[in-house]
């Protein structure tokens, strides 16, 4: 069956409920929850070592929760179950490949994902000019990303899980990854991915989380995004809105530098007024620096949708 005709997961594709985790004695999560209730692409984000990456190893089952419940697919993942591991991919930060072409890894490795689209495989490696018959031994740090990214959607699981995949990439290439996001064969799965580079997921995400000393301090839609807050630029610090929830001078102070700007959106002003794409680096800082009022602007999507809040799920839980 076509991918895109897939019927939707009869499980929740990811849920993490009140989980404790630490590397040696130093705690990262105490309590972390989080759940991805449908497909779509989510964005992770965070300051460095707030635990992107671990959270991804612990979904795909590379680490155990030492309290709490981690749910993928609705397995276990810390159980690896062979049914489960056939349904999820992480491509990690800093990966080894084996010294290949493109088209050996393909007859080496697809057959250990069921959905493998060896078409799909050689249509992103085209678009990402990664040449099918070069040994990996031969390409650039940047050509075997793109390499490893293809395979990576290309292996079409349920789950997948990508950790800064555009590190390393140049724009032309970045614009590339964005335009196979976007792909069809894509939208039918879970995807998170965990980056800092904001400006590349802009257009593809549907999620967004940003993690903050070892909780989802923000767990919402781009829709509601858009909804909630509004972004631009003022031609000096003096043309600033009023009531800003997070400003900053692009450039070296000076009475003509220009100024980003978030305000809280108020619909109620102007309902038919179309909703401003989100710019998700200015969203970022504005959230690394001062999160509190951006935060009260955006309210809890969960407590609207009958979602129970943080800190609210029923039994903890320990697994093995
Ligand atoms: N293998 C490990 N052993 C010990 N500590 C680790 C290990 N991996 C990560 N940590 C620690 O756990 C914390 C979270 O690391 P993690 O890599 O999950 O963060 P991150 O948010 O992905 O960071 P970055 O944005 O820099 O990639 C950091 O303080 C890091 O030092």
């Amino acid at each position: 069956m076509p991918a895109a005709t897939l019927p939707p997961p009869a499980e929740e594709p990811v849920s993490v409920q009140r989980l404790h985790f630490a590397w040696g004695r130093q705690p990262l999560y105490q309590g972390l929850s989080v759940r991805a209730r449908q497909p779509g692409v989510y964005g992770l984000f965070g300051r460095n070592g707030c635990g992107k990456s671990t959270l991804l190893k612990l979904l795909a089952g590379l680490l155990a929760p030492q309290r709490g419940q981690v749910r993928a697919l609705g397995f276990v993942p810390r159980q690896r179950l062979p049914q489960f591991l056939a349904q999820v991919y992480l491509l990690p930060e800093e990966f080894h490949l084996p010294n290949l072409t493109p088209l050996e890894l393909q007859r080496t490795e697809g057959g250990f994902w069921p959905r493998f689209d060896a078409a799909l495989y050689a249509a992103c490696l085209q678009e990402l000019q990664v040449p099918l018959a070069q040994p990996f031994a031969g390409m650039s740090l940047g050509q075997k990303k793109k390499a490893a990214i293809a395979f990576a959607l290309a292996a079409q699981t349920p789950l997948l899980l990508m950790d800064e995949p555009t590190n390393g990439l140049d724009i032309v290439s970045r614009a590339q990854f964005r335009a196979l996001m976007a792909r069809p064969e894509q939208a039918w799965r879970t995807v998170i991915i965990s980056t800092h580079q904001a400006h590349d997921l802009e257009s593809v995400l549907n999620h967004l989380w940003f993690m903050d000393q070892g909780r989802i301090v923000l767990d919402a839609s781009m829709a509601r995004l858009a909804q909630r807050l509004h972004m631009g630029v003022a031609a000096s610090e003096a043309d600033l809105p009023a009531a800003t929830l997070h400003r900053e001078p692009l450039g070296a102070p000076s009475p003509r530098t220009p100024w980003a700007w978030v305000v809280r959106r108020e619909p109620a002003a102007a309902p038919d007024a179309p909703a401003a794409p989100v710019q998700l680096e200015l969203l970022y800082k504005a959230l690394s620096l001062a999160p509190q009022a951006l935060l009260a602007a955006i309210g809890d999507e969960g407590a609207e949708t009958g979602e129970p809040p943080q800190g609210h799920w029923p039994q903890e839980e320990t697994q093995p």
